[in-house]
């Protein structure tokens, strides 16, 4: 049976690491059923991002007469926003083909499961089946795909989720109409985006509130934003039916409190209603990977799995899934198998100090607790809130004190200790104002803090006797590479820096 070095399934944050294992001479395979860049690239962060920045500068052009700048409405040109998505989507192509012309590469189209514990096949994309094989070590690096919600008549009536719509769904032109289905990121994004294309949007959540994962103030407010772009909201409310009448969709919903039925219509309807893994495609059954009951496989600290030479990361492993996230991962792994570190200066994942950014209108974006996990954790909580106004560019911009749309930072701090437990922000350039903080909460010293202690290579064992600390000198350039940066171009700076000065 062929052998190889490194085997990585998923060309996402798992190029970090096949990059690694590459430059070291090793032999290595990578396969990947869709598009090769991964989620971020060819349907999530960066096409989503090319469209949510377009749509920014036309709320911002509407805003502008309030701060005495006189404007003709702004227009989104879909076809030429289109063509700039497409061209990200594309860069897909070169990725492939710089694998395809490395020597210790093998770069396979098709779809990665296991024939037994540490053996792989793949049904290639074009029908044929590969040989098994395996490897010293797995890099399980899936991602996850949209959760569709069951409702009677969806599947006949068709409906759009964020891999078909930049796939073959992609609109030549902007909807009439949008219902969205789901009010977390995805939904408030698209959201955001429709409505400045001139789409009548309607966005249904079935939580009693918007961004369930950020503070209740931030959901409050950003509801009032929502609504302030046009886009009717409803809360607290499912889907029981759709039809298709007079070419349009047709959603029957159901108020979850009162029982109470309406009926919305639209051209199309997007499904933005969670993630579930992709493990289901990779026959985990013929193994023994732990994951939890929804799929997701159990990872420790150091991104290990339960079976020695596999490890897993990114948005498979069910913490946080966010590209940042990912990149931390794979980072720290790199770092601990292929940056010819000895095991006490080995990295290992923290999960409290994941910054999160939603890029609706305007941007929300927090780090740590909110002000009820704080409470509820226990700690003695006094919280702050500062709005825009009240600093010099916020009024600059346009903001007034008592302003309904003012946005705001909040601050959640623990009393006694007199540290910060939580950031949140809603307000332009929310995901720059929160870095800061990042940094900060990230630096220091750390003790490693075990997760899943059930899973644990002989090394792991042994760094966790070992009480294993690390040191985030805030003045070094290490430390500012190894903290999370949820701005898409902040991030690219800080990895050029780490890249460029870190090894020195
Ligand atoms: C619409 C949208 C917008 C987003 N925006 C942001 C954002 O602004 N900021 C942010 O931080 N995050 C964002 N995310 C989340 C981010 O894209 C993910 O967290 C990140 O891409 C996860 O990376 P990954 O490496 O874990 O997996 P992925 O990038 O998903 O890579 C996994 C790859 O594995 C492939 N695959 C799956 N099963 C198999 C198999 N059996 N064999 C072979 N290949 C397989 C898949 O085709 C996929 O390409 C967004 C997501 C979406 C959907
Ligand atoms: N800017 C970013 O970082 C960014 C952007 C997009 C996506 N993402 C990541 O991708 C993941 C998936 O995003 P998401 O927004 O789909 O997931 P989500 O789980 O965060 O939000 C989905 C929401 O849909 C609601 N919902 C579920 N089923 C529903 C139904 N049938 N009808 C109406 N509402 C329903 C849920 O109550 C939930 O609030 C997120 O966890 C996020 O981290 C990140």
């Amino acid at each position: 049976m062929k052998k190889y070095d490194v085997v990585v399934i998923g060309s996402g944050s798992a190029n970090i690491v096949l990059d690694a294992a590459i430059s070291q001479g090793l032999r290595c395979a990578q396969i990947e059923k869709g598009r090769f860049g991964g989620t971020c690239l060819t349907r999530g962060c960066i096409p989503t991002k090319v469209m949510v920045t377009a749509a920014d500068y036309i709320r911002e052009i509407e805003d502008l007469p309030k701060i005495g700048v006189d404007v003709a409405p702004a227009r989104m040109n879909w076809e030429k926003v289109s063509q700039r998505v497409w061209q990200k989507i594309n860069e897909s192509k070169d990725i492939l083909a710089y694998y395809q012309s490395l020597d210790n590469v093998d770069a396979y189209q098709g779809t990665g499961y296991f024939t037994g514990e540490k053996k792989l096949q793949i049904a290639m994309n074009d029908g044929t089946l590969s040989d098994e094989f395996t490897a010293d070590k797995i890099f399980i690096a899936v991602g996850a795909r949209t959760n569709i919600t069951p409702i009677d008549g969806l599947e006949e009536a068709g409906y759009l989720t964020s891999e078909s719509l930049f796939g073959e769904k992609y609109p030549p032109n902007p909807y009439k109409s949008l219902i969205i289905m789901g009010g977390g990121p995805i939904g408030t994004e698209f959201a955001h985006v429709f409505a400045a294309t001139g789409t009548k949007v309607t966005l249904v959540q079935r939580n009693v509130r918007l961004l369930i994962k950020e503070d209740e103030e931030i959901s409050a407010q950003i509801l009032k934003e929502i609504r302030n772009l046009g886009i009717s909201v409803f809360l607290n409310h499912i889907a029981t039916a759709v039809r298709v009448a007079n070419g349009e969709k047709v959603l029957t919903l159901e108020d979850r409190l009162t029982g109470e039925t309406t009926e919305v219509r639209a051209d199309e309807i997007m499904l933005a209603s969670g993630i579930r893994p992709n493990t289901d495609t990779l026959h985990l059954e013929n193994t023994s990977i732990e994951t939890d009951n929804c799929g997701w496989i159990r990872t420790n600290e150091f991104l290990e799995t339960n079976v020695e030479g596999i490890w897993a990361f990114g948005d498979v492993n069910g913490e946080a899934p966010f590209r940042h996230k990912a990149n931390y991962e794979a980072e720290i792994v790199t770092h601990n198998l292929f940056g010819g570190h000895q095991p006490e200066d080995w990295r290992w994942a923290r999960y409290d100090v994941v910054p999160a950014v939603t890029f609706s209108y305007p941007q929300v974006a927090h780090v740590g607790l909110t002000e009820q996990q704080a409470v509820q954790a226990g700690y003695d909580v006094v919280t702050a809130k500062h709005h825009y106004s009240s600093t010099a560019k916020g009024f600059a911009l346009g903001f007034n004190p008592g302003d309904e749309h003012d946005g705001f930072v909040k601050l959640v701090v623990d009393k006694s200790a007199n540290t910060i437990l939580g950031v949140h922000i809603i307000g332009p350039q929310a995901s720059i104002l929160l870095q800061p903080v990042v940094n900060l909460m990230n630096a220091g010293e750390t003790k490693i803090t075990p997760i899943h202690p059930n899973i644990a290579s002989k090394t792991v064992k042994e760094l966790r006797e070992s009480r294993l600390t690390r040191n985030l000198d805030p003045h070094s350039v290490i430390s500012v590479g190894e903290t999370m940066t949820p701005h898409p171009s902040l991030s690219e700076v800080i990895m050029w820096i780490q890249y460029y000065f870190g090894g020195r």
